[in-house]
């Protein structure tokens, strides 16, 4: 635990880039390729710049919501990332009580590395569960069993990483995952184990291709899953569609935080898009590059309902355990209350498109 808490979620975030292990620093923190997607997510929402409105009356404001049939304080929630026992030995745990302590909605990760009840016990807020499709839709239905069972309320299907991203930094650091900080909530469920290839096959298409699901396997999956199911990493007004007609119960706009596909664009230059075409008639969330309230804001102002922070969090475990990601998810919090304060905005649905100027 540092002496002293950083005092802005930018320090947290240099803090940890020096302070982790050079090969921990490039899994948490670099983009695919060069990073250029991760860098457009921070870059596209700085284009948004905001319209205030003076002298409005402001009291009895709030920064409340409804999602899902639940009321959250805050439209800040913690995305799902792997592997947290690297960070620090509690993993999971400290985050859920860190999200809880701010009453922040916290999403677990598949990849989480301390068991799923524990997580829960920790920090009731912990209430979504990510997962990606598991080779099979049984297989898929019954780790999604595991969380309703573990008291999850709804899951979060991933689908923009059917393959790991190509990460320079990653790579040169030569980052390798030890058998310690394993993804123990997938024991048991039956990973694909693929044949050698034959000259001239190809591994993507020849082997893994046949274990990845398409737009029937989802509407399988939304119709039998235990719980609500929200797709995690639409990027266009077409796919929008697509998951709404499959009864997706939500969806987060998403380019993984720019980790999977140096050529993507910025999160905020597609959510206009992707909220049109839905239509109103699911909830979109956005996640990328958020790192100040005022960010959360522009996403909002765009047609976000609430948006997920990734490696604000991850600073704010690995800097300071649970303490520091409350402090992160209270400094977005107290950013985006004083946002809404001086552009004149006393509730979240005042956030409109019209409170700025955007690009997209
Ligand atoms: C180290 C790391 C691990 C991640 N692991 C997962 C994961 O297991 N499942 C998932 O859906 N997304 C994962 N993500 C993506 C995040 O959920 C989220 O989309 C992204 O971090 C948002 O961007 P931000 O980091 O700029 O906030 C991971 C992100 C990071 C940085
Ligand atoms: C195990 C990985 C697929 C976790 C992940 O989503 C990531 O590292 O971005």
């Amino acid at each position: 635990m540092p002496d002293t808490l950083p005092p802005t979620l930018p320090d947290y975030m240099s803090r940890a880039a020096t302070g982790l292990a050079p090969d921990l620093a490039a899994y948490f923190l670099s983009g695919a390729g060069g990073g250029a997607a991760e860098e457009a997510n921070g870059g596209d929402l700085a284009r948004v710049t905001l319209r205030p409105r003076a002298l409005r009356d402001m009291r009895g404001g709030h920064t409340r919501l409804d999602l899902l049939g639940r009321t959250l304080n805050h439209p800040v929630i913690v995305a799902p990332f792997a592997y947290q026992t690297l960070l620090t030995p509690e993993g999971e745990v400290a985050t859920a009580r860190g999200a809880e302590a701010q009453g922040a909605l916290m999403v677990l990760s598949a990849q989480s590395t301390r068991a799923m009840a524990d997580v829960r016990a920790a920090g009731a807020t912990c209430m979504w569960f990510q997962l990606y499709w598991q080779s099979t839709l049984a297989n898929t239905l019954a780790l999604a069993e595991r969380a309703a069972n573990a008291g999850f309320s709804a899951l979060i299907l991933t689908v923009d990483a059917p393959v790991q991203g190509v990460r320079d930094a990653e790579i040169r650091s030569g980052f390798r995952l030890s058998q310690c900080h394993r993804a123990i909530n997938l024991d048991g469920i039956p990973q694909p184990a693929f044949a050698p290839l034959r000259e001239g096959e190809s591994l993507l298409f020849d082997r893994v291709a046949h274990v990845l699901p398409d737009w029937k396997d989802i509407a399988a999956f939304c119709r039998d899953a235990p719980l609500p199911v929200i797709l995690k990493g639409i990027m266009t007004g077409e796919d929008a569609r697509d998951a709404v007609a499959c009864g997706a119960a939500g969806l987060v706009v998403s380019n993984h935080g720019g980790r999977v596909l140096e050529a993507l664009p910025s999160t905020i230059s597609v959510l206009p898009e992707v909220v049109r075409a839905v239509d109103g008639a699911v909830p979109v969330l956005m996640d990328g590059g958020i790192r100040r309230g005022w960010d959360v804001f522009r996403a909002l102002a765009l047609g976000a309902r609430a948006v997920l922070v990734g490696r604000p969090a991850a600073c704010g475990l690995s800097v300071a355990g649970a303490l520091g990601v409350s402090h992160v998810l209270r400094l977005l919090r107290d950013e985006l209350e004083s946002t809404m304060l001086l552009t004149g905005c006393r509730t979240l649905a005042e956030i409109t498109r019209d409170r700025v100027r955007a690009p997209f």
